[in-house]
């Protein structure tokens, strides 16, 4: 199965990239990861409510490039569905069926996901109620999906 995660924005902070570095390297046994990061649109202090739209418009139009068709996507939003860790190994699994299957993770930049890339997706997925910034959320999906394959294949990991 191949798995891409496109994102918005840089990783700063050594922390995260060490955390990311990580779970990339441990979930590699068991699909073909990509990361796709994309630049992030610089936002003024004072911008005004259109020209956040239209910021997320073009990242949300670059985000929608690098998204291959056919590929079942899953858009990280807050308002989306919450679920279980073992629901989402089963998700991954159940679209893992078809041997040459491919799942996008879409994470936003720090406005938020555009509408239209919203509407592409095939999934929204929340991980709370709660925002995270982009940068953590990079890492903590990683690690839910290889907690994911772990429960999957029925082996061990902490709790
Ligand atoms: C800093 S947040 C953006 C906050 C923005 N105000 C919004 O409402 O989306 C950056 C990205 O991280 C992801 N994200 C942050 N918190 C999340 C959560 N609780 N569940 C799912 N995705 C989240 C989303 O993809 C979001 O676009």
């Amino acid at each position: 199965m191949r798995i891409t995660v496109v994102c918005v924005g840089k990783i700063k902070e050594k922390y995260f990239t060490m955390g990311i570095e990580e779970y990339s390297k441990r979930l590699s046994r068991y699909c073909k990861l990509d990361i796709i990061e994309l630049p992030d649109e610089k936002t003024p202090d004072n911008a005004s409510a259109a020209e956040e739209l239209q910021i997320k418009k073009k990242e949300g139009e670059r985000i929608l490039k690098s998204v291959k068709d056919g590929a079942y996507v899953i858009a990280l939003a807050i308002e989306g569905k919450m679920l279980t860790s073992e629901e989402l190994s089963e998700k991954i699994e159940a679209l893992g069926v078809n041997g040459d299957s491919h799942i996008v993770f879409i994470i936003g930049g720090s406005l938020g996901l555009d509408a239209e890339v919203l509407k592409r997706a095939d999934y929204k997925l929340s991980f709370s109620k709660m925002t995270f910034p982009h940068q953590m959320m990079r890492m903590v999906l990683l690690e839910q999906v290889y907690r994911g394959y772990r429960i999957m294949k029925g082996e061990p990991y902490h709790k």
